[in-house]
């Protein structure tokens, strides 16, 4: 099929998306993940119905990654621009569904070599700009096809799949750059972002996450370490328009163990803050010097704008997998530290420098080479990768999270080899004792006062990234139920509840099409969702079987 009259995404429709659009993975380009449409409410959310849902596949095998096997999850919010709507899949499918009535526009399929290592077998979705549609592959390729076909129009391949090099991201476009970055820290790759020409393809520049010797930082890395040292980039970044600034976090150092790298190890575990037109690193921050425990810091810090003794502060916070939240100033683009607490239980840090944010560690729960040590929250963090959503006007972030789980690491000499996992310690997590009352929540935090509003527990592990609405709500799956919940924003009462054919680990978005709003979302279930559950189930001895699910979903009230 072919998409008629198709609404050219420009640069200013991204900037200032209309509200009946969903058009980047987190909507605007600051991450706030919310939706101004407010037809569906607090008050009349509990009549919410399926419209229409969608089987999508896996179509083609995703070779599984013997040495940590993971069901393929689907984690892409679906894109909308006028009633078109914009989906991948953990295969590499991108499809396009008229969005109203679930009709099938066009269905495009990258095809995937075999031998592929995806130690993250996902997709977190596409990005639109022009009349074109870009996407990256789990063997390192971009790819641009046309919105009103799905013809493919141009692919470049970024790097190296047999070294190691993956790619689960959304790109990020801005001014016509198509940003994406690069996944394989598990694997010994150096990370990098690199922006492509929307037009033609072609490298506009490439910033790797981890200086070489002679550039600034590379005083942080010991011998040849840097050339393995990970860093990689695989959550989309959030672009500052205010102060032409693009967000992007960095994960975790290779091998895991800090011990084997000596040094702070920039630009790992830290947010980079780049110019979208050269590449250039213009503001930075670390969360954790000598990264250790595999908190990779990729989700990017959402940026938002508060008044604050009658001005208008520019500020940012980021729910760090380390169990902390942060908050910083971002005028003039430089991301300055102001405060961070926990927001799970964490034994790792004894305090942060109330200047620079700069953590202090327990060496009780710091690994090093040959010595079983444990530490709160275990490897997965307080949070992962899924992303939160902020209210511009109660001033809450909402944020799904796990708690009373600890890991362990035995540091061990290791050796680099393409292609081959690259860690120096075995991955271990263990529930805690207060695990019997919960494991998963979501929190809401008034980032004005950094103080929690609530939280609501689950027995379950939750993996959901959450939306949040101007009617008063707030939309997330993740929990292993598959049930997809609608929150009051202001209480976290659950409103209302539906059970879908799989566990959701991707991002609802909320659309209008000719004055109806609408909510979707995809099933799912897999990847560290699936790692993590398997984790719980061994301590536990249980057997959780989360319906795998796949499909798309769409809901509005009675029309
Ligand atoms: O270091 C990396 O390159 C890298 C990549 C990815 C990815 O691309 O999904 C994950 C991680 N690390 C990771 O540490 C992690 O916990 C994780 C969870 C997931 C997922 O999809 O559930 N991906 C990734
Ligand atoms: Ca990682």
């Amino acid at each position: 099929g072919e998409v008629e009259n198709y609404n050219s995404v420009t640069a200013g429709r991204l900037k200032d998306p209309e509200p009946s659009n969903w058009l980047s993975t987190r909507r605007t380009y600051d991450g706030q993940s919310h939706s101004p449409l407010r037809e569906i409410t607090a008050e009349n959310v509990a009549g919410l119905e399926e419209v229409w849902h969608a089987s999508t596949g896996p179509h083609q095998p995703v070779t599984e990654f013997a040495a940590l096997p993971a069901a393929p999850a689907h984690q892409a919010p679906p894109l909308v621009n006028d009633g078109v709507m914009f989906m991948s899949t953990p295969d590499n499918q991108v499809i396009a569904y008229d969005a109203a009535s679930g009709a099938e526009i066009w269905r495009y399929m990258w095809k995937l070599p075999e031998g592929l290592i995806p130690l993250h077998p996902t997709n977190r979705g596409v990005a639109l700009y022009g009349d074109k549609v870009f996407f990256a592959t789990l063997d390192a390729h971009l790819v641009a096809l046309d919105a009103r076909t799905g013809a493919q129009l141009w692919e470049r391949t970024l790097a190296d799949w047999e070294e190691g090099y993956y790619m689960t991201l959304a790109p990020l476009v801005v001014d016509g750059k198509v940003m994406v970055g690069v996944s394989g820290g598990e694997l010994g790759v150096r990370g990098f972002v690199e922006a492509s020409d929307a037009e033609t393809g072609a490298q506009v520049w490439k910033t790797y996450t981890i200086p070489e010797p002679g550039q600034p930082g590379s005083e942080t890395w010991t011998g040849d370490t840097w050339k393995h040292g990970g860093g990689s980039v695989w959550i989309t970044g959030t672009y500052d328009a205010q102060n032409d600034i693009a967000y992007w976090g960095v994960g975790n150092g290779a091998p895991w163990v800090g011990s084997l790298r000596p040094g702070d190890n920039l630009y790992t575990s830290s947010t980079l803050g780049l110019d979208p037109e050269t590449g250039e690193i213009k503001t930075h921050f670390q969360y954790q010097w000598n990264e250790t425990w595999d908190w990779d810091e990729t989700t990017p810090p959402t940026l938002i704008n508060v008044e604050e003794d009658g001005a208008e502060k520019e500020l940012a916070f980021k729910f760090a997998r380390n169990g902390y939240l942060y908050k910083f100033d971002r005028g003039d683009g430089q991301l300055s530290f102001l405060q961070g607490k926990p927001y799970v239980f964490q034994n790792v840090f004894l305090g942060l420098d109330p200047e620079t944010g700069r953590p202090e560690y327990d060496p009780e729960h710091t690994p090093v080479l040959g010595v079983r040590t444990d530490f709160c929250p275990s490897a997965w963090g307080g949070r992962d990768w899924p992303g939160e959503s902020y209210d511009p006007e109660l001033g809450y972030a909402f944020i799904s999270v796990n708690e009373n789980h600890c890991g362990s690491m035995e540091g061990a000499e290791v050796e680099y080899e393409p292609g081959v996992l690259y860690l120096g310690s075995g991955l271990e997590m263990t529930p805690s004792e207060g695990a019997k009352d919960h494991i998963g929540a979501v929190q809401a935090w008034n980032i004005k006062t950094m103080e929690k509003v609530w939280q609501v527990n689950f027995k379950s592990p939750n993996w959901g990234p959450i939306l949040s609405t101007a009617g008063g709500l707030v939309f997330s799956g993740g929990t292993n139920d598959a049930e997809f919940r609608a929150f009051d924003a202001k209480t976290g009462e659950v409103l209302w509840s539906k059970r879908l054919d799989g566990g959701i680990v991707a991002p609802p978005v909320s659309f209008e099409r000719d004055g109806r709003q609408y909510i979707a979302v995809a099933t799912g279930w897999g990847v560290d969702a699936g790692r993590f559950e398997d984790f719980v189930d061994t301590a536990w001895g249980t057997d959780t079987k989360t319906p795998l699910g796949g499909s798309l979903w769409v809901f509005a009230l009675p029309g």
